[in-house]
């Protein structure tokens, strides 16, 4: 039956969430049965990282049911896992009106301990995977409240626009990932528009995996001419490497998103902001009624266009303040 149960999270915090208790056995699981049909987290065995991906998505297979004593869980990873899962669970209810992934309260999966050292985080279209880090350039990513966005909102994508995983399309994809799942995390100020910054480099404070507001200002080496994220069109990254440049692109339309929400002059165009709250549902929109899987990134801009201007109409036949800053936003980054 349902317990509300405690544990560390990997900042040595002490968590208090739903769990449930076997009453035969006594055991407790990590399943919160408030969240429609549940949140579940599991630890994986030391199988690696590429079989257990596979084997998950294929077979279902999830790992093992975390341990715990008195009601008590001594997994940080695991208790990250489960109580961020939970936030941005109630993030898509709240903001967005949506229940679960798929919109019809689909439980919630995640296994955390996957491979060794592991700097990374995944969705395989089933269920969100979360690697320990190695450490040093990561410590476990299931700490990182906007990278569970991240790998959730992978999981809205899937079950939405379904935009494909390579080259444009894909950098889109990594994009919408990386907006909402920052707009999940809700921080203010700099750390809004930094991704992963709670769970990269531990000893050097103030960094991220990517910046949104300022993408050229993380270095990611060889791939781009400049060996910086780009933040115009005309430096995106053409070539094989990371499917594309999907993760690697997707600062081109994150540095829309930023100026969008609080303008700025970029490369000499002047945006005005609109805020967040007008931002995440024009870009919920746009994912939920207008890309496909096929999208580009003019695809792009004209389905952020056509969703503010759902939500902000014209007025007396002119463009809205809102839709003037999408328009803005997408010329300033130089996508038409
Ligand atoms: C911000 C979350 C993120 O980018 O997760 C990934 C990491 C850390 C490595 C490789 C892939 C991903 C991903 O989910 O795209
Ligand atoms: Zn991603």
């Amino acid at each position: 039956e349902p317990v509300q149960a405690r544990g560390m999270d990997i900042f040595g915090t002490l968590q208090s969430f739903q769990a449930v208790k076997d009453p035969e056995t006594g055991t407790h699981y990590l399943f919160d049965g408030t969240r429609s049909e549940g949140v579940h987290t599991f630890k994986a065995n030391r199988m690696p990282e590429n079989a257990f991906i596979i084997l998950s998505a294929l077979l279902g297979m999830t790992g093992f049911e975390v341990e715990s004593r008195n009601n008590f869980f001594y997994d940080p990873s695991a208790v990250s896992a489960h109580v961020n899962a939970g936030k941005v669970y109630d993030y898509y209810k709240k903001v967005h009106g949506r229940d679960s992934l798929d919109g019809e309260g689909m439980k919630l999966v995640s296994t955390v301990h996957i491979g060794s050292k592991w700097n990374n985080a995944a969705w395989n279209g089933k269920q969100m995977l979360y690697g320990d880090g190695d450490g040093t350039r990561m410590i476990s990513l299931s700490g990182g409240l906007d990278v569970i966005g991240h790998e959730m909102t992978h999981g809205v994508i899937t079950n939405t626009a379904d935009i494909n995983y390579e080259n444009e399309s894909g950098a889109i994809n990594e994009s919408i990932a990386d907006i909402l799942g920052a707009f999940a995390e809700n921080k203010t100020g700099e750390d809004l528009w930094l991704l992963g910054e709670d769970i990269w480099t531990p000893t050097t404070p103030g960094d991220g995996l990517r910046s949104m507001s300022d993408p050229g200002s993380v270095y990611i080496g060889g791939y781009t001419e400049s060996g910086y994220y780009p933040d115009h069109y005309s430096k995106r990254y053409i070539g094989e490497l990371d499917k594309g440049g999907v993760h690697i692109n997707s600062s081109i339309n994150n540095k829309a998103a930023h100026l969008i929400t609080d303008g700025g002059t970029h490369y000499g165009v002047s945006v005005t902001g609109i805020g967040k709250t007008k931002a995440e549902k024009i870009f919920y929109r746009a994912l939920t009624h207008y890309l496909t899987a096929s999208s580009d990134f003019s695809q792009m801009r004209q389905a952020a266009i056509q969703a503010a201007r759902d939500l902000h109409p014209d007025r007396n036949g002119q463009p809205s303040a809102e839709v003037n800053a999408v328009m803005a936003a997408y010329d300033a980054v130089g996508v038409q």
